[in-house]
């Protein structure tokens, strides 16, 4: 296979796969074209490096994918996930087949056929797996199969399933949560029928485990993992101190337009 040595980022320099080449020499000619550093091998190791800071992605839990068209594109398994280099992400078809390996000997996500419940139900472009300790306390202190809040201006950071319009401020979010079991691809099954059950949803939560999270996007996704992981903090830290997140409030005290 043929490399070519092309800077990248912060001028590092790295070899990469001729497919890249070409995406530059795209983006010379033609404005439009998804810009070189946002080539999803690229996107994926400094997406991920961002989840294993956040505490979102450490021990090799978690990981990310993102789609580009047709091309969809995965980390490897059980590697450190804040070290992925570009040459180590695989390539899959729009069924989730692997096209493209690595050439070092590494296996695909054991969370591939959860990322491709988004992108086949949700016509998701990227979707993130994170082992938050939010995400799995929230599994804890919520029993049965709901998340939910309200009243909280961070819920407009989340739009209503694959629609434009975002949950409003006095919206109830809610985000189902389905059991964990021994094998992350076993959970493939109990993902979708959530997603069927909650049509509104970006997320499902895995109980004692993490949560999926997508968008139509890696921006999207990225920033509603944020405002989800906001939540789901915000929510412990309320039951912490006797408050509880989806009650709406009554009259609070505060000042409001004269009358
Ligand atoms: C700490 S190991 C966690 C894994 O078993 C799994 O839950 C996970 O999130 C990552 O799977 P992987 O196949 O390494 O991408
Ligand atoms: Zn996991």
């Amino acid at each position: 296979m043929q490399f070519a040595e092309t800077d990248i980022n912060n001028g590092e320099k790295r070899k990469l796969e001729n497919g890249t080449e070409d995406l530059v020499s795209k983006k010379r000619n033609n404005r439009d074209v998804i810009s070189y550093n946002d080539h999803p091998k690229l996107l994926i190791p400094k997406l991920c490096k961002l989840m294993y800071d956040l505490g979102w992605a450490t021990g090799t839990g978690g990981g990310m994918s993102i789609r580009d068209g047709s091309k969809i594109y995965m980390a490897p398994s059980g590697v450190q996930k804040e070290m992925i280099q570009p040459e180590e992400v695989f390539l899959c078809n729009s069924t989730g087949e692997v096209v493209e390996s690595p050439e070092k000997k590494l296996k695909l996500t054991e969370c591939a056929p959860l990322f491709m419940n988004a992108y086949t139900m949700r016509n998701a472009g990227a979707v993130l797996h994170s082992h938050s300790k939010f995400a799995n306390l929230v599994s804890l202190l919520f029993k049965g199969p709901e998340f939910k809040i309200t009243h909280q201006e961070m819920q407009k950071g989340i739009k209503k399933g694959s629609t434009t319009n975002p949950f409003k401020y006095n919206d109830m979010l809610i985000v189902p949560i389905i059991e964990n079991v021994c094998h992350e691809r076993e959970l493939t099954n109990r993902m979708r029928r959530a997603m069927e059950m909650y049509p509104e949803t970006n997320a499902v939560i895995v109980r004692r485990h993490g949560v999926y999270i997508w968008g139509s996007t890696w921006q999207a996704a990225k920033s509603q993992a944020e405002c989800y992981h906001y939540l789901f903090e915000i929510a412990i830290e309320m039951k912490r101190l006797g408050l509880n997140p989806d009650q709406p409030p009554g009259n609070e005290g505060g000042i409001t337009d004269a009358d």
